[in-house]
């Protein structure tokens, strides 16, 4: 990855309740108008990375204790949430969380309660919300609790575009959700990043789906990088497609346990 990244994570460490250590010097770049993939088992750290990018960890009782996290070359750890959101980052949390009772129309705007464009300019995006998920221009008048799981993902990933973002963190998007409607999601993903050129760091149990959309992934496991490396190369490294892709091998252990990858984290070190 030659060009600066937008986002830049540099060895971070989040400590949960003043003693519970989850992410043990984490390190990531994701560069403008790419999509990034973050994949790993539960547990594995996922979410707690993008809560310290989005500054979400404050509610959960985590900080970030070492290490430093830059957007655009401006230190961003000791900013609100809405300061995020101002500067162009938007979380989608995993588990969807749409207002039940409310319409999808008005699920998504309240993705524009930050705007200051004047509300032609939000009925502009809420349009073009429409055009990238027409699902939801069909059921915009439904009450979210009555919509389908991959209506509420669309309704959340729509909500997180009201507000105009440079970069979306797209936490696991696939959860519950039935392989079409994964592929269909995904597919708007890659639309959003092609066309807007919306950045996307996406955290994903799914690997197969995500190094199929991503262009870069990182491998987390127990709050490390153990790999990392470009999709295309990421889908056809052995290790990856034993432990991740199903593919051959004995199930899922921990990567760890590989000769092969020990040996490459000897090379590596
Ligand atoms: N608020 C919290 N307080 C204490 N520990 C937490 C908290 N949130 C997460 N953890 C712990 O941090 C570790 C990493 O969790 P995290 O949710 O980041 O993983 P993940 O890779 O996103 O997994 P999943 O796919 O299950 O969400 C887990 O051991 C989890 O129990």
């Amino acid at each position: 990855m030659s060009q600066a990244p937008l986002l830049d994570v540099n060895g971070i460490e989040v400590i949960y309740n003043h003693v519970i250590l989850v992410l043990k010097g984490v390190s990531l770049q994701v560069p403008e108008r790419k999509i990034v993939a973050l994949l790993g088992g539960n547990g594995a750290g996922k979410t707690t990375t993008l809560r310290a990018v989005s500054n979400l960890l404050e509610g959960e009782r985590g900080e970030v204790t070492k290490g430093s996290i830059e957007l655009r070359g401006e230190r961003i750890e000791k900013l609100s949430t809405s300061a995020m959101v101002e500067r162009g980052v938007v979380q989608v949390m995993e588990g969807r969380h749409c207002f039940a009772h409310l319409t999808i129309e008005e699920n998504l705007m309240t993705g524009a309660y930050t705007r200051k464009d004047g509300r032609a300019a939000v009925a502009a995006t809420l349009d073009k919300v429409y055009t990238y998920f027409p699902r939801l221009k069909t059921r915009r008048a439904s009450q979210a609790a009555y919509t389908s799981g991959g209506e509420q993902q669309m309704c959340a990933i729509g909500r997180a575009l009201m507000a105009n973002p440079k970069m979306v963190l797209l936490d696991e998007p696939s959860m519950g959700l039935a392989p079409q409607i994964v592929e269909e999601v995904f597919e708007i993903v890659r639309d959003l990043n092609a066309r807007e050129g919306t950045t996307f760091l996406l955290a994903e149990q799914n690997t197969n789906m995500a190094l199929r959309y991503a262009d870069y992934g990182y491998i987390l496991e127990n709050g490390r990088v153990v790999m990392d490396g470009a999709a295309a190369a990421l889908r056809e490294n052995e290790d990856v497609k034993e432990f991740y892709l199903g593919v051959g091998g004995e199930g899922r252990r921990s990567f760890k346990d590989v000769k092969s990858y020990k040996r490459r984290k000897r090379w590596l070190a």
